[in-house]
């Protein structure tokens, strides 16, 4: 979809900006530019929409040579989100989103509505916020509008240059992933500029990590982390790279243990003696269509009523998550909720219960996701070793 060949910048003074840089961004694909300042990522987007012009090489945007393109007409195909957003001050936010739409002749009507469809998308309730001027929303809400803006008049591709730079950490963590919902939906060609590791690894597919002028290695997250392709890029990712790996380290069904099951209709006495059997100390509570209630522990179950059963003395499990979730948000909930293992369900099918994650098993994710790296074989091909719940 975007093709650089062999794309040299230099500027009239002197500097060079980008050096001999050659990569692809497939359709679809959402690709972050990360490095340090001044390296020259922001010099890459704009010669994308021609704000600058390369001074060697050629750019192609879905086979078509960009340098042949009238740049009114390549900026159509372009969205375009800044740090600054650009909203303009005198225009309530849904005339705003409507600016590319107006300026390609839309329809009045159509444009407001496409606007409003659009805001609804970034979480910003049209009718809530539609009328408001830019100075009366919060940075995070601002960004949003950017967001929506540049997708108003739906281009294949987004160019975006550290869209959510300008927010405190806890906004914007939650604008990447409302981003990366909404990018599940709209399935743009992004291209991301950050100077943050952790931001390209959230969000990116791929990974396009600049040294001075220079692409130093373009990869996966995961590979990025997990073989640096040159010290440059170990000492830019960190030595914390265990950790970021976590947010890029999905949970699979193989990193499961699998507890005792018991529903909430079983009668306590045989869930009781089950396990005593089994010698457990808990057991994981279903409804009757197998999804997640909670748990409920032996002692608990052997101490309720003859006649009772496991419903009037389950707990409901509070810790848990979709399998896919990240090997980091499994960490961040078992702190959260100080769990000692977190339940793992099945949301595509509506909530069915997978297994439980434990801090070993995670442990073991971790490093089996950073061994399959290193050996450059499929995940899906590493043993896993059996541990059983009750080293819990
Ligand atoms: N108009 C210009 N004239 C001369 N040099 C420029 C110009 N624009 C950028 N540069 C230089 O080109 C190099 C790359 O700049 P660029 O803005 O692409 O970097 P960047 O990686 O986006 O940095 P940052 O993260 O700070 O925005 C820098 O050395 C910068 O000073």
């Amino acid at each position: 979809m975007i093709r650089f060949e062999h794309v040299t910048k230099r500027y009239p003074d002197g500097t060079t900006a980008v050096d001999d840089l050659s990569f692809e961004v497939a359709q679809g694909e959402l690709v972050t530019l990360v490095g340090p300042s001044g390296c020259g990522k922001t010099t890459t987007m704009k010669m994308v929409n021609r704000l600058v012009e390369p001074t060697e090489g050629r750019i192609f945007l879905d086979g078509d040579d960009i340098a042949t393109v009238d740049p009114v007409q390549l900026r159509r195909r372009i969205g375009y989100v800044i740090q600054q957003v650009g909203l303009f001050p005198h225009k309530t936010v849904l005339e705003n989103t409507a600016t590319v739409p107006h300026l390609l002749g839309w329809q009045r009507g159509k444009g407001r509505e496409r606007a409003a469809e659009l805001l609804d998308l970034v979480g910003l309730d049209p009718s809530v916020y539609g009328d408001r001027y830019p100075d009366q929303l919060s940075g995070g809400q601002r960004q949003r509008v950017g967001v929506a803006r540049a997708l108003a008049a739906d281009p294949p591709v987004l160019l975006m240059d550290e869209p959510f730079g300008a927010v405190d950490p806890v906004v914007r963590e939650h604008l990447q992933s409302e981003f990366l919902r909404l990018q599940a939906t709209v399935r743009k060609t992004v291209l991301f500029v950050t100077h943050d590791i952790e931001e390209a690894v959230r969000l990116g597919d791929r990974i396009a990590v600049y040294g001075q002028g220079r692409i130093e290695q373009f990869d996966a997250p995961a590979a990025v982390l997990g073989a640096p392709a040159t010290p440059y890029v170990a000492d830019f990712v960190g030595a914390d790279r265990g950790l970021k790996r976590l947010s890029v380290t999905p949970i699979e069904v193989g990193d499961l243990e699998q507890p005792p099951v018991l529903h909430l209709d079983d009668p306590l006495r045989r869930a009781a003696a089950k396990l005593a059997e089994e010698g457990a100390r808990w057991a994981v509570v279903l409804d009757g269509d197998d999804n997640l209630h909670g748990w409920i522990s032996t002692e608990r179950a052997a101490a309720g009523a003859e006649d009772g059963s496991v419903r009037e003395h389950a707990r409901r499990m509070e810790a848990w998550l979709p399998v896919g979730a990240s090997l980091k948000q499994a960490f961040a909930t078992m702190l959260q909720h100080d769990a000692g293992w977190i339940a793992v369900i099945d949301e595509e099918e509506t909530g069915r219960f997978l297994g439980v994650l434990t801090p070993a098993r995670l442990h073991e994710a971790l490093r089996r996701s950073i061994d399959a790296d290193a050996q450059a074989i499929p995940r899906t091909e590493v043993e896993l070793e059996t541990v059983s719940p009750n080293a819990v």
